[in-house]
């Protein structure tokens, strides 16, 4: 006879969480006060048994209970919730009741954390001025470096109310310079002879001398061939090869930064030997992977992907192994493999970056703004974030103010709306970290504007994109919901979505009001964070709308968000509807 063991679980803060012991796992989707039965066959005994619950955001609600028994009842108490609480980050609250509505941004902004950045309190001043996602790149630091960083950026949220999402960047197999050990910068002056070379110095590195990570540079470059540092930032030609060791004479004079990337052309085009054939994911960007899946980062973003395959390998990679299977995969855009093989990648992928960086040290530099272009458009159509990276606002790595080209530049990927902006250097080691966030801030703001008071709907065509019946129910009651919203002109979308679907098919349209999007789930919050015009709320909430509106309502009404007879159009996952409705 089948025997129970009994839980009673009280209540959770968050209520998603999975009770497991160490034979059963069972995740629990709103459960408080009630009983939890595991059921044992009777070959296995009924001894020590560890039961713990968890939320998967690292302990809200952990309880764990070393259980003996022979009748198998036990009750374990979590954590009394507050049960009529909706969380929201500070900073958009605080936007919401002082301008309204409309003021509120819609592009997303990313950050590199390095080492300009990752104090707490320099975490906080970001989060503070609109950092949505933090992006480790794990060409630096070390993992306890990232690990430190991931922590605070955990305790940011839980202390502070935000939803700062975490995107872990790899290295990926692209050839570049060792370290510098240790130094800062070198400069190459025009008509110096560089020696780049596979060998590791195990002591002083010799003056005028560059490792290079990949063992196959010193075959694979030819006398004659133009060496690109950083997409041309600095340039030598190679004059000789001595073993190992290759001999360049600086062309174009310049400072070489640690680790920086290296590409090297012959006769006007880049040279794609036996590097193409590096894998994508590296064996240390799997031990990364396996970094970032223990860690729980929201986003995965994969360098130099060619091609959809990859992204399937490591979606089901990470599928098998974290808990949920809830990290995102984000492909960057930085190859011709990948510009030709766009529309599958994406399609692929659960978002994508412009990676201008590389991109444009692959690419002639004058074609990067037009696949700029194709790649938001793509994503847009596709229904996948994009986000628009690298040399946004690089001059703010050493001066307070940006130059002109780039707020043109910051204004033009604002305008295509794109889902988020990112900063690399200027962030991660730049002098200016809030200003140039500042920056990003007020041109999204001041373009997003005009684009509203211009009226410029959108003239995009949006093809289906739905996979079965249910999703283009879903995807036809988004569609016609933004545009419900701006011929009614409504003060906001409302969004109750578990897993984020109807949330990016509303945030798609580009509709002219905001996006409340309330989940049930943390970590479904955080990964909507990326998204253009959404504002994600965690709410505790059950598949009866009447209920969850009047609970909404009164909840943001009680925090001065919003206010009787403000217009709100409600959609949701449960229920197949629109609502239109003034705010009682
Ligand atoms: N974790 C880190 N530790 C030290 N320096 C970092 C870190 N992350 C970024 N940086 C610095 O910021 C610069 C810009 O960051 P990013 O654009 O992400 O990298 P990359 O220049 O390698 O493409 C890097 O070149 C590096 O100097
Ligand atoms: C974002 C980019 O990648 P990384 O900084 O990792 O080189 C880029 O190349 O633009
Ligand atoms: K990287
Ligand atoms: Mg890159």
């Amino acid at each position: 006879m089948a025997q129970s063991l009994n839980f009673f679980v009280s209540s959770s803060r968050s209520p998603d969480f999975t009770i497991s012991t160490n034979s059963y796992s069972k995740p629990m989707l709103q459960t408080p006060n009630r009983f939890l039965s595991f059921t044992k066959s009777p070959r296995k005994p009924l001894v020590l048994v560890s039961a713990s619950a968890d939320n998967g955001q690292g302990g809200l609600s952990a309880v764990t209970a070393d259980f003996v028994s022979d009748n198998g009842t036990k009750p374990i108490t979590i954590a009394q919730p507050d049960s009529s609480s909706i969380e929201v980050d500070s900073v958009t609250e605080a936007e919401l009741k002082e301008n309204g509505f409309r003021s509120t941004r819609r592009t997303k902004l990313v950050c590199t954390i390095g080492p300009a950045t990752c104090g707490f309190e320099q975490l906080e001043a970001l989060a503070v001025g609109g950092m949505n996602v933090a992006r480790i790149n794990m060409c630096h630091g070390t993992r306890e470096w990232h690990k430190t960083v991931i922590e605070r950026v955990r305790r940011l949220n839980e202390e502070k109310g935000y939803a700062v999402a975490i995107m872990m960047d790899t290295e990926g197999s692209e050839i570049h310079m060792g370290d510098l050990g240790g130094a800062s910068s070198a400069k190459a002056e025009d008509g110096e002879v560089w020696t780049f070379s596979v060998r590791a110095y195990d002591s002083l590195r010799p003056e005028r001398s560059i490792t290079v990570n990949y063992d196959g540079f010193a075959e694979d470059v030819k006398v004659g061939d133009e060496l690109l540092v950083d997409g041309g930032m600095v340039r030598f030609e190679v004059i000789e090869k001595i073993g190992p060791d290759v001999k360049c004479l600086c062309t174009d004079p310049g400072l070489l930064l640690p680790r920086a990337n290296l590409t090297f052309w012959r006769d006007g085009s880049l040279v794609r030997e036996r590097n193409a054939m590096l894998p994508t994911i590296s064996s240390k960007d799997w031990l990364d992977i396996d970094f970032g899946i223990a860690e729980g980062v929201d986003f995965i973003a994969v360098s130099f992907v060619k091609s959809a395959e990859v992204i399937n390998h490591l979606k089901s990679y990470i599928k098998a192994r974290s808990r949920d299977g809830d990290i995102a995969v984000l492909a960057k855009i930085e190859s011709i493999d990948s510009l030709k093989n766009l529309k599958e990648i994406i399609q692929a992928s659960d978002g994508a970056m412009v990676a201008r960086g590389d991109l444009g040290a692959q690419i002639p530099l004058e074609q990067v703004p037009l696949a700029q272009q194709k790649i938001v458009e793509t994503c847009r159509k596709l229904n996948k974030p994009v986000i628009v990276a690298s040399q946004l606002l690089e001059s703010m790595i050493e001066y307070p103010t940006p130059t002109r080209a780039e707020v043109a530049d910051v204004s033009e990927a604002v305008r295509q709306r794109a889902d988020a902006l990112m900063l690399s250097g200027e962030s991660a080691m730049g002098q200016f970290p809030d200003k140039a966030l500042t920056v990003l801030r007020s041109v999204s703001l001041r373009i997003e504007k005009w684009w509203r008071e211009e009226k410029r709907h959108e003239v995009m065509e949006l093809p289906d994109i739905a996979s079965s019946f249910s999703d283009s129910i879903s995807e036809e009651i988004c569609n016609s919901a933004a545009k419900m919203a701006n011929n009614l002109e409504v003060d906001a979308l409302f969004v109750y979505t578990k897993d984020g679907h109807m949330a990016s098919l509303l945030s798609r349209s580009r509709p002219d009001c905001p996006i409340f999007a309330f989940t049930t789930d943390t970590s479904v919050r955080r990964r909507l964070n990326l998204q253009w015009g959404l504002i994600p709320f965690r709410l505790g909430f059950s598949d009866d709308m009447e209920s969850n509106l009047n609970k909404t309502f009164s909840l943001l009404k009680a925090r001065g968000m919003i206010k009787s007879g403000d217009l709100v159009i409600a959609v949701s996952d449960m229920l197949q509807s629109i609502q239109v409705m003034n705010v009682p």
